[in-house]
């Protein structure tokens, strides 16, 4: 009897241990089941995200092969010979005859249409828009700027420099000949981008009434072997008839980096355009009715012969701005903006340290924006505190924001 009972005491204990043995497995499954859903979940996500990589990548591929495709040579059609070839006069000098492919629009390949030929097989690959698109050359032509030196903030000390030396000498050239000086020839602008060398040299041309002349150097050496030089040449011839007027020269390190060993042709290509540059600023009487201003954010890497006297041999640093230019520039950019009453320039100026004038200038526009898309038609202190946020790429805590807030109040 008593076994019995024992027996079945056994029984008991046996059956509860297959009912916990089955519950711990019934829950391992399930979190089995919940990791496996995970992992599929994170596959498909990876899936996705090698699949955006891939692309990425081949993005980024095309990119590096258009970088190392060596430059197109520039050349005009002479004549047509026939189905297959043509004669093309180069932009270096030299006449070919060459073949070109069928698959070119025939309308465009007449006499006079400018293409672009590949440099080692003279074949077009091609065809120029006709018409010279100044800013497709990187030039950009302005008669008398509306630029003052009244919407320069913060650069007084550079402005009278530039009056002595570009505007005296366009304005008054029987100066420098009474006294028997030779003007100075081209001045040199420096500094970080952004900070108002353009707005310097348009200011210029506005109070002189000169034509302002303005080329982007590293547009001009991206472009077509040969072009560089030769735009180099009409540049000058144009800015003389055009006179008065202001060359100015953006970049001017793209062309005037200092000489280095390797020969690559783009490198003798950017050689040719500073060997023009350099036998124009020699070969141009300084009549004083133009004026020549180069603007550069790496002044180290000049060629020297660049900055001999009689080429560019007077140097004017254009920094960032301090906190009274940074308060000048804000005033200049928000004087036709409807502010709320509480927004304090001051204390924008003292929280921007560190940005350009044109950073300043896309923080007033931000703050604007804001105020835009909210419908409102004043412009309050947390707009320019977001601007800041958004220009500068920095986090300002919703604290940060409180406090300053009170401050501009
Ligand atoms: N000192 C300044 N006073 C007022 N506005 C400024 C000043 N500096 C820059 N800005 C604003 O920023 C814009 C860009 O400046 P600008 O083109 O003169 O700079 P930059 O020094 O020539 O730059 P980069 O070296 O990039 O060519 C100007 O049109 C102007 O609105």
């Amino acid at each position: 009897m008593e076994n019995s009972q024992s027996l079945l005491n056994k029984i008991e204990d046996l059956k509860k241990e297959v009912r916990i043995l089955k519950e711990e497995n019934t829950k391992t499954k399930r979190n089995l089941m919940w990791k496996v859903r995970k992992l599929e979940k994170d596959k498909v996500l990876t899936e996705n995200e090698k699949i955006r990589l891939e692309r990425e990548t081949k993005s980024l591929r095309g990119e590096v092969e258009r970088f190392r495709s060596p430059p197109l040579v520039l050349a005009t059609i002479m004549e047509i010979l026939d189905d297959t070839r043509m004669t093309v006069k180069s932009s270096t000098g030299p006449h070919f005859v060459i073949n070109y492919s069928k698959f070119l629009d025939e309308k465009l390949l007449v006499p006079g249409s400018r293409v672009a030929l590949n440099q080692q097989t003279f074949s077009v690959v091609d065809v120029l828009p006709a018409e010279k698109d100044p800013n497709v050359s990187g030039m950009e032509i302005e008669e008398k700027p509306s630029v003052s030196y009244d919407s320069i903030g913060g650069l007084e000390d550079q402005v009278i420099e530039v009056k002595e030396t570009v505007e005296l000498p366009l304005k008054k050239p029987e100066l420098f000949e009474k006294i028997g000086i030779e003007p100075p020839k081209g001045v040199l602008l420096y500094g970080p981008p952004g900070t108002g060398k353009t707005l310097l040299a348009k200011a210029v041309a506005n109070e002189t009434n000169a034509t302002f002349i303005k080329i982007v150097a590293s547009e001009f050496v991206k472009k077509y072997i040969g072009e560089g030089a030769r735009m180099v040449r009409e540049v000058f011839e144009l800015a003389k008839e055009k006179a008065p007027s202001i060359i100015f020269i953006d970049e001017i390190d793209a062309v005037a980096a200092k000489r280095l060993k390797s020969s690559t042709s783009g490198d003798r290509e950017v050689q040719r355009t500073l060997m023009q540059l350099l036998a124009e600023l020699d070969g141009f009487e300084s009549r004083g009715d133009i004026g020549i201003i180069g603007a550069t954010n790496r002044p180290d890497i000049l060629d020297p012969a660049l900055l001999r006297p009689g080429r560019f041999d007077r140097f004017i640093e254009v920094p960032l701005p301090n906190e009274d230019g940074r308060k000048e520039i804000l005033k200049i950019h928000t004087s036709k903006m409807s502010l709320s009453e509480e927004a304090d320039i001051d204390l924008l100026a003292t929280l921007t340290e560190g940005v350009s004038g044109a950073d300043l200038k896309a923080i007033c526009t931000e703050a604007g924006m804001f105020a835009i898309r909210e419908e409102r038609d004043e412009v309050l202190v947390a707009d320019f505190m977001d601007a800041v946020d958004k220009i500068m790429g920095v986090e300002h805590d919703e604290e940060y924001k409180k406090e300053a807030g009170v401050m501009f109040g």
